[in-house]
């Protein structure tokens, strides 16, 4: 069974997932190559890769060769590329990867230089807002994760006046399931607004339109003493000591998985955990809307919920990043408690959350 051809968004949708599968296969050669290991330190201080610039120039040269009028904003720029001198080097990797997927040339076009790469990189410059159609990217969201070999995705969402309308999310080191660490690696992850969430093998072929029957949802029926969480890897991303409390407090006692990138929020959706915590390790710091935009739709048509941490939905339309604090998904059952609880700690409108950033 498919989608009609004809719905809302199943264009975009399509190319989303070519796009982030050829990315995601960039990312695995140079992962392959050992390229991944050699990481520049940005201004703020957090790495970036040969990975994270290839794949943002294959995703962004795709989506504007089919929506040549949308906008984009994407994580990285082309600055540091040109300062260290390594456009040719990434170039002759997106090049490799262009050829091994020619099938799909037509639909996605390709990077014919490293000048269009870079200038492909810096039109993920858009400001970003609440009109019109703009793309939210993270060429490789856990970069952190990327280095160390564990968890990353390639996350891309269409926001349309504000609204996420498609979410595509690509894991190329995500077994099939967290219960079984042998089972295959790799997941393309799909949400369309109004149509529900889909998961693919990311190694497969991707149909047009979307093959139905792969329709994914989040584990509604469980036991409070068997809830699986989701925490992040990095200490400096997110609270572990006020997430510890709050688990304590939830009545949970299984150990939490923890999971760089977007991954979180697609293991939520298929059901191989209910929660994912996401408290504020700093209460000024604003989420980015590339780390979420496509997570929160997928985990919305998988039947759950992402809101802040005082409950509020997340609003992608004010910029480049959200106006809120941390993010709380968890399936509908689960989602009012945790609120709950978490206002018990740190107050009703966080007057105690700085005691446990
Ligand atoms: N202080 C702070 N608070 C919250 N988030 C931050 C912070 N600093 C960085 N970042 C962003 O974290 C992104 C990676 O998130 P992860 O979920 O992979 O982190 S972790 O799982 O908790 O380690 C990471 O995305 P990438 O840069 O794409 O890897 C950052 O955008
Ligand atoms: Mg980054
Ligand atoms: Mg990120
Ligand atoms: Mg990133």
């Amino acid at each position: 069974m498919s989608i009609s051809t004809t719905s809302d968004y199943i264009k975009e949708a399509y190319i989303a997932q070519l796009a982030v599968r050829r990315a995601s296969l960039l990312t695995c050669k140079v992962s392959e190559e050992h390229l991944n290991e050699q990481s520049i330190d940005k201004q703020d201080h957090s790495p970036v890769t040969v990975g994270d610039f290839g794949s943002q120039a294959i995703v962004i040269n795709a989506i504007l060769k089919n929506f040549p009028a949308d906008e984009v904003v994407g994580e990285e720029d082309s600055a540091l590329i040109k300062e260290k001198h390594i456009e040719e080097l990434i170039f002759s990797q997106v090049e490799t990867i262009q050829k091994q997927d020619s099938i799909h040339n037509s639909e996605l076009g390709s990077i014919i230089s490293a000048d269009h790469l870079c200038q492909s990189i810096d039109k993920g410059n858009s400001k970003g807002g609440n009109k019109g159609r703009i793309w939210a990217l993270d060429p490789i969201d856990g970069t952190k994760g990327f280095l160390r070999g564990d968890q990353y995705a390639v996350c891309l969402a269409l926001i349309v006046d504000g609204e996420v309308k498609v979410g595509v999310i690509g894991c190329p080191n995500l077994p099939h399931s967290l219960r079984d660490a042998n089972s295959k690696k790799g997941g393309l992850f799909t949400a369309i607004k109004g149509y529900g969430s889909f998961f693919q093998d990311l190694n497969s072929d991707i149909s047009f339109p979307l093959d139905i029957s792969t329709r994914i949802n989040v584990h509604n029926e469980f036991q409070l003493d068997q809830v699986r969480v989701l925490e992040g890897v990095e200490k400096g991303h997110s609270s572990h000591d006020l997430q510890a409390i709050i688990k304590k407090n939830l009545g949970i006692s299984q150990p939490s998985v923890n999971l760089d990138s977007q991954a979180k929020y697609c293991a939520l959706s298929k059901g191989d955990a209910e929660i994912y915590l996401r408290l504020p390790k700093d209460p000024h710091y604003r989420e980015k809307i590339w780390d979420h935009a496509a997570g929160y739709l997928l985990v919305n048509e998988s039947g759950g919920k992402v809101t802040d941490i005082y409950g509020n939905d997340l609003n992608f339309g004010y910029g480049r990043t959200l106006n809120s604090q941390g993010v709380i998904a968890a399936t509908k059952t689960a989602h009012p408690s945790i609120i709950s609880v978490i206002k018990s700690i740190i107050g009703e409108n966080g007057e105690k959350l700085e005691e446990y950033c």
